[in-house]
């Protein structure tokens, strides 16, 4: 009987919901599940979706969906799958125009568990972790079955509590005449409770990852069985990777004595291809991700991986993941999984020091350099043990379909699925025969990919999901028995030690030590007196600089590393680093200056990291195509570490540009714009006050300068007056008495006591003062011997002076063109001719 007349008489089946005619999309190209009509013709034949139970279907309706993210026009965007309906509020924030790690709109609280609403597991930890290490022998696959919830008639007996068997219900067993079939496994769980499938099935492997073993959860089964609802869950059930992700950081908190880099990764493996679901949509449509290596040395680039330090991290990382993954509705599941997708998350640990923690992480020793590049110091010195904690969702098993290309995506998910089935029962067939046989790991992507975990080198638990209704037999029956077939192969997972400089653990914190001593170097040679250096202001504010932006490289690469203590610190719940800049308010406008300027150089000094970095990865030398692969590997993973430093950069950067240096910025700009701006305003006056002054100084300069010339000339003139008249008053001619002449030796008198005077008056000058501008201090001098009148001495009497004696008195070394305004060329009544 084929599939679709199987189905055709499935009657228990509750349909799915409405259909239309022909196949999934509709003549716009709109999935057809939001036009479908009632009563359709196909709805009867094949269109159904296995029942849930009441619970587990007012659970599903009840699902509050994040809010849409718009799309930015003109954005490429991933293909999806014909007929996929976008999962409100799941749409990437990638295609958002705001920055990748901006998520400020979407309510990771709705999405995802954290402290608040998974309940207290802190208690639990405990045990959890003690558990984990004590299976640290486990060398079998920990196989459970799952059985969803259904309103159906179940074809199954559902095991009493504790009872680890499943057995098929005798009715429904075709072979009357045998027993019906029952199978024993680690786990059978049912129900929609996620907390209890998530202590069962993965706790344990997670705690192992932490304590160093690679370790892998995945979940198999039909499709719309509830693997997507294991693994991921939703708002009011978190499931395995949520549950997981909090856990690890419990164990950070719990594990003062290590310090902790994390990394993630998310990818998908649709149609045989595999697409990093991290990565910009258009470079994962145009860059898919290889494989490269062989046997158990398989790695995958390009490949995005993103260091997390919180929870909160995490979730924007998983935000992402789920966003692009593709989904479509098919005939029986209306967000079904079209495709593999794998979560990983890189731990690399290593002990802390035995120095006092407020000193910082110590680092280990290091050797002198070797040929091979330096390395760390075993003996004493503490190596980095690294380890991937991969969860697994596969695509569902595929029955026929009336939509051509799910057909297609069918195909490849059930030649996928089959591969690791076959994969598996080699591998278990080995084991049990003690064999080395061929394993056919290269016949699927997914299985390449899991060639190292499948050898053995990692803790495995499988959930085989399945859906308890009568009409999905044939795919529980066997999903069952590929759930029997993996319990058999055999595991030999070890911790990974790692004593070289590839960790990037271990690359930072050699990074850290590095710029510690450089900044120690520039401490001790700022110390030395200013004098001594004779350092300009230019060369300070450099060193000053140089200094901050090694203190802020140190704090930013410091952030990255967790421990106890910095988990702690975040409440395992805070993405942002501690802020770089705590600006202290009370600090002078200059100070809070500096500090801005030197955030800005951060920001530039990143810039130029990432333009350098893009440089060094576009000069690369390419290599010929008849390159050995080696060598093409070697660059490969060599672009891959770049690509992953500049991610690092970039990320910092992106951090810096955003919210908290802006809020920091306009806190400090408010703080100090007004005082920087009256400082502006008192300078300015003071320099005008300045210039006044200089300008009047100016003026008594050449004042003085005129004054003492006209002195000397008056000087020179009066002693001629005076031997002139006194040769007068006693020769022949004219009488004396028809000159109004002062008394001979008079006017020299008469100038000596002036000029007492102005001596006097000069050194009377008004002192000014600082404060007040200078403008206003009129300079009370008084008035010029050449601006005021003499008594009896007009320009008469100086123009008689001048015939008697036959020239000008002004001397010519006065510097004089014409006669200086003389205040006897004044009244001329007073000598008349
Ligand atoms: N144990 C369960 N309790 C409550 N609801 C469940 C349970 N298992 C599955 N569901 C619901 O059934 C529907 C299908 O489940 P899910 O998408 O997890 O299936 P799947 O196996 O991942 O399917 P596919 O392979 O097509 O992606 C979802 O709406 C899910 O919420």
């Amino acid at each position: 009987m084929s599939m679709t007349s199987k189905l055709a008489k499935a009657v228990p089946f509750t349909p799915k919901r409405p259909h239309s005619s022909s196949g999934n999309t509709s003549d716009d190209g709109r999935p057809k599940s939001r036009l479908a009509t009632p009563g359709s013709a196909l709805s009867s034949v094949k269109k159904y979706k296995s029942a849930l139970s009441t619970e587990a279907r007012s659970r599903t309706t009840s699902k509050v969906k994040p809010p849409a993210l718009p799309s930015v026009p003109g954005t490429p965007t991933r293909p999806k799958t014909p007929n996929t309906p976008t999962r409100q509020g799941y749409e990437s924030p990638i295609h958002d125009n705001r920055s990748e790690m901006d998520v400020s709109r979407v309510d990771p609280e709705e999405v995802l568990v954290d402290f608040q609403n998974v309940g207290d597991v802190s208690g639990e930890a405990d045990e959890a972790m003690l558990r984990a290490l004590n299976q640290g022998k486990d060398d079998k696959v920990l196989v459970s079955i799952r059985i969803r919830p259904t309103d159906s008639l179940m074809a199954w007996e559902m095991p009493p509590s504790q009872t680890k068997t499943i057995k098929l219900q005798h009715q429904h067993h075709k072979n009357s005449g045998t027993a019906s079939p029952e199978f024993n496994f680690d786990e059978i769980l049912t129900g929609s409770d996620n907390k209890p499938v998530y202590n069962a099935v993965a706790r344990n492997h997670v705690c192992a990852a932490m304590d160093g073993y690679n370790s892998v959860v995945f979940a198999y089964g039909q499709t719309a069985s509830g693997k997507t609802f294991t693994l991921s869950g939703d708002e009011d059930q978190p499931g395995i990777i949520p549950r997981a992700m909090k856990d690890v950081f419990a164990y950070i908190r719990r594990t003062p004595s290590r310090e902790y880099l994390l990394r993630c990764s998310y990818l998908e493996i649709y149609n045989e291809t595999i697409h990093d679901l991290l990565a910009p949509p258009s470079s994962s449509v145009s860059q898919p991700v290889q494989i490269q290596g062989s046997g158990a040395n398989v790695w995958l680039a390009p490949l995005r991986e993103e260091v997390v330090t919180s929870l909160k991290g995490v979730r924007e990382v998983l935000e992402r993941g789920w966003g692009n993954r593709r989904t479509a509705t098919t005939d029986w599941n209306e967000r079904s999984s079209r495709s593999h997708s794998v979560f990983r998350l890189v731990i690399e640990s290593r002990e802390r020091g035995e120095e006092p923690r407020e000193s910082g992480r110590q680092t280990p020793g290091m050797r002198p350099p070797t040929p091979g590049g330096p390395r760390l110091q075993s003996i004493g010195g503490r190596s980095v043990q690294t380890s991937v904690l991969s969860l697994i969702d596969l695509a569902g098993s595929e029955k026929a379909t009336s939509d051509k290309e799910r057909t297609r995506e069918g195909k490849y998910i059930n030649t996928s699925l089959l591969t690791l089935g076959s994969v598996i029962g080699k591998l278990a067939e080995n084991a049990m025969k003690n064999k080395t046989d061929h394993v056919p790991f290269r016949d699927s992507k997914l299985t390449r990919m899991l060639q190292p975990s499948l050898s053995g080198n990692a803790r495995i638990s499988v959930i085989c999901t399945i859906n308890p209704d009568i009409n999905a037999i044939p795919e529980s029956m066997s999903t069952l028995l590929f759930a029997q077939r993996i319990k058999k192969v055999q595991l030999n997972a070890k911790k990974k030690e790692i004593v070289d400089t590839d960790a990037l653990l271990e690359r930072y914190r050699q990074e850290i030590e590095e710029l510690k001593k450089r900044l120690a170097e520039k401490e001790k040679e700022a110390e030395a007196p200013v004098k001594s250096r004779r350092l300009s202001a230019r060369e300070q504010l450099d060193e000053s600089k140089a200094m901050k932006d090694l203190n802020s490289r140190i704090r930013q690469l410091s952030n990255l590393i967790l421990t106890s203590q910095t988990v702690d610190i975040n409440k395992g719940d805070e993405s942002r680093p501690s802020s770089p800049m705590k600006i202290d308010f009370d600090m002078s406008p200059y100070q809070l200056q500096q500090e801005l300027l030197s955030a800005r150089r951060e920001i530039e000094t990143q810039a130029t990291q990432i333009l350098s970095l893009e440089a060094a990865l576009l000069s690369r030398p390419e290599l010929p195509p008849d390159a050995p692969e080696s060598e093409k590997d070697k660059l490969l993973s060599e672009q891959t570490k770049t690509i992953r430093e500049l991610e690092i950069v970039v990320r910092g950067y992106e951090e810096n540009l955003g919210e908290p240096l802006r809020a920091v910025r306009e806190d400090v700009e408010k703080e100090w714009i007004a005082k920087v701006e009256h400082e502006v305003r008192v300078r300015q006056e003071k320099e005008a006050w300045a210039a006044e002054l200089v300008r009047q100084l100016d003026k008594e300069k050449k004042m003085r300068i005129q004054l003492e010339e006209e002195r000397r000339a008056l000087a020179a003139f009066v002693m001629k007056f005076d031997s002139l008249t006194s040769g007068l008053s006693t020769g022949p001619g004219i009488p004396a008495s028809s000159f109004h002449m002062p008394t001979p030796g008079g006017a020299a008198a008469a100038f000596a006591e002036r000029q007492r005077n102005r001596v006097a008056a000069a050194s009377s000058l008004p002192v000014v003062e600082e404060t007040e501008s200078p403008v206003l201090n009129r300079l009370k001098v008084e008035p010029s011997l050449l601006e005021e009148k003499w008594d009896g001495m007009d320009e008469e009497s100086f123009e008689i002076v001048e015939r008697i004696q036959g020239s000008p008195v002004v001397p010519k070394r006065s510097g004089l063109t014409r006669r200086p305004e003389s205040p006897l060329r004044g009244g001329k009544e007073n000598l008349p001719l």
